[in-house]
């Protein structure tokens, strides 16, 4: 402290020096508890940039590089700490392993001691709510909510898109992440709520927000941490969102309990509610639960994903015109003689292989599987993950063992792999292997692709036969915004549509 008080110029008023004395103190504190790479692990850096740098602006090349240069384990070192890349062949061993956490591998990216992010805080506090309302209730009701997502699709096209037959050009994130919020909406909260101006602002914002306000603050070291919060304007976003949330979600749940108690007094049986709400409450079996959070939660893992794979089909659409044709046949063929039957999904296969492809030849993100050890790991080559350590495990979408030309966008690539004898399962949109990690892999793969699979291929069906897309000429393919191995759709990105007259009438099917 003395050490402190000498290095404070004298004669400051006692308040400046009090901050400079506490922004020092952080600053030894933060140097004295800085995560250091773990030992053993070899430390990736490219093209001459410090190791933090590498991780920040060069992640995928890291990744891809880490892979090749070393023959195993290596590390990169993130705004929050070191993570153990772990190469692709080790996903199999480690997908359901006991001493791996998901929620705890999050905690520290997603800065869950602040306000407003108490979303990201009730994983730690109950693991399986969200896990379960969505694995159970939702995947298990999809049938029942196919209806409504044809019918919010159609509405929400009508209100973003209009029917506008000269080309326009559109923001087609802002346009894409609206449509998504709805139909996710429209699922978890019903018709009400899902066209509610100011919770379609919570839903896209704190998505938005969240992701925002944790990549910033991780971007700055520790110590100042506290003051890039208060400092980012998106952070007081965050904390209305949660406020907001609660007045109109806190109403709902209370009516619902009222309703049940009411029931049960009278002897009868308590009503069933179809959406996340009823879904939660059945999952929490009389436990304390924080509904809001919940919603939030789930509104988070389904908005930002959703919208991006939406958006990334669109633009594989603009870039590939003969493709877009050839779904449009499909789509017209199986929904032409099925409608939106329970099986029609299902049969979109051509759409199932070309929305895996764009995965995989554009992934969102270099690394999946994010996960902290909670006890030491022994790998099968003898390696030692330490406790403590959080690891993600690398894709493998350029295999040429798996995947032929592995440069060439294929649309039909998985449909035909789906074909060989005994393949039909193993290539689909919605499965999960080590050589197709963008859902994650094993016990906490992700449980709402069922859900996302069929959300998109609705609004997918909707949006080819009912306009048609284009690069905005002399721009062509949007460049990606690019950021700690994600690749992400930019804000910015513009594309063109125009209304098309559509062969079937998808709204009356
Ligand atoms: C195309 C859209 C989506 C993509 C690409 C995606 C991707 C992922 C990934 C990579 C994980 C981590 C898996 C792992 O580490 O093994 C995950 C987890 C999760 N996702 Fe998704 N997701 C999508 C849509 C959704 C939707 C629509 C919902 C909700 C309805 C959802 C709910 C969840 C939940 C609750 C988890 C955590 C699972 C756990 O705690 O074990 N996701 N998702």
């Amino acid at each position: 402290m003395e050490a402190i008080q000498r290095v404070i110029p004298q004669g400051l008023p006692v308040s400046i020096q009090v901050v400079i004395a506490t922004l020092l103190l952080g600053f030894v504190y933060s140097l004295v508890t800085a995560d250091r790479p773990f030992a053993g692990f070899p430390v990736i850096t490219v093209d001459g940039q410090s190791p933090r740098k590498t991780w920040l602006w060069h992640g995928r090349k890291a990744v891809a590089e880490g892979v090749k240069r070393f023959s195993g384990p290596f590390q990169v070192m993130t705004g929050t700490g070191p993570k153990i890349v772990l190469p692709n062949r080790f996903a199999d061993e480690l997908r359901n392993h006991p001493s791996l956490n998901f929620n705890k591998a999050f905690a520290k990216d997603f800065m869950v001691n602040y306000p407003g992010f108490e979303a990201h805080r009730l994983g730690l506090r109950d693991e399986h709510l969200i896990q379960d309302t969505v694995r159970v209730k939702l995947t298990q009701s999809l049938n029942l909510v196919t209806d409504d997502l044809v019918d919010e699709t159609a509405a929400s096209l009508h209100d973003v898109f209009g029917d506008n037959k000269e080309w326009t050009t559109r923001y087609i994130r802002d346009d894409m992440l609206e449509i998504v919020a709805r139909l996710s909406s429209r699922v978890f909260l019903g018709r009400e709520l899902c066209r509610n101006r100011r919770w379609l602002d919570i839903a896209k914002s704190y998505t938005v927000d969240s992701f925002l306000v944790s990549r910033l603050m991780r971007a700055v070291p520790s110590f100042l941490r506290p003051l890039a919060y208060v400092l980012i304007p998106q952070s007081r976003s965050l904390r209305n969102a949660v406020r907001d949330a609660r007045k109109l979600i806190n109403p709902e749940v209370e009516r619902r309990k009222a309703a049940v108690n009411a029931a049960r007094a009278a002897g009868e049986k308590p009503p069933k509610v179809a959406d996340t709400i009823g879904w939660m409450y059945e999952i929490a079996q009389g436990r304390d639960a924080d509904y809001v959070a919940g919603q939030l939660s789930l509104t988070m893992a389904a908005i930002h994903t959703t919208t991006e794979t939406t958006c990334a089909a669109l633009l594989d659409i603009c870039e590939y015109p003969d493709v877009a044709q050839q779904l449009r046949q499909e789509i017209i063929e199986v929904i032409g003689e099925h409608g939106w039957a329970k099986t029609s999904l299902y049969k979109l296969k051509l759409m199932d292989s070309f929305l895996k492809e764009g995965q995989r030849f554009t992934p969102m993100g270099a690394t999946t599987m994010h996960r902290y050890v909670e006890k030491d790991v022994e790998l099968s080559d003898g390696t030692v993950l330490p406790k403590g350590s959080r690891i993600v495990v690398a894709g493998n979408f350029m295999d040429p063992t798996i995947y032929p030309e592995p440069e060439k966008f294929d649309a039909a690539r998985f449909l035909k792999m789906r074909q060989q004898p005994g393949q039909e399962n193993s290539w689909q949109f919605v499965t999960t292997s080590p050589a197709h990690t963008l859902f994650g892999h094993g016990q906490h793969a992700c449980p709402g692709r069922f859900f996302a699979s069929n959300e998109v291929k609705i609004a997918l069906c909707h949006m080819l036969l009912k306009y048609d897309w284009r690069f905005v000429p002399e721009e062509g393919r949007p460049a990606p915004r690019v950021f700690e191995g994600v690749n992400a759709v930019d804000q910015k990105s513009r594309i063109q549509i125009r209304r098309r007259n559509a062969e079937i009438d998808l709204d009356d099917y």
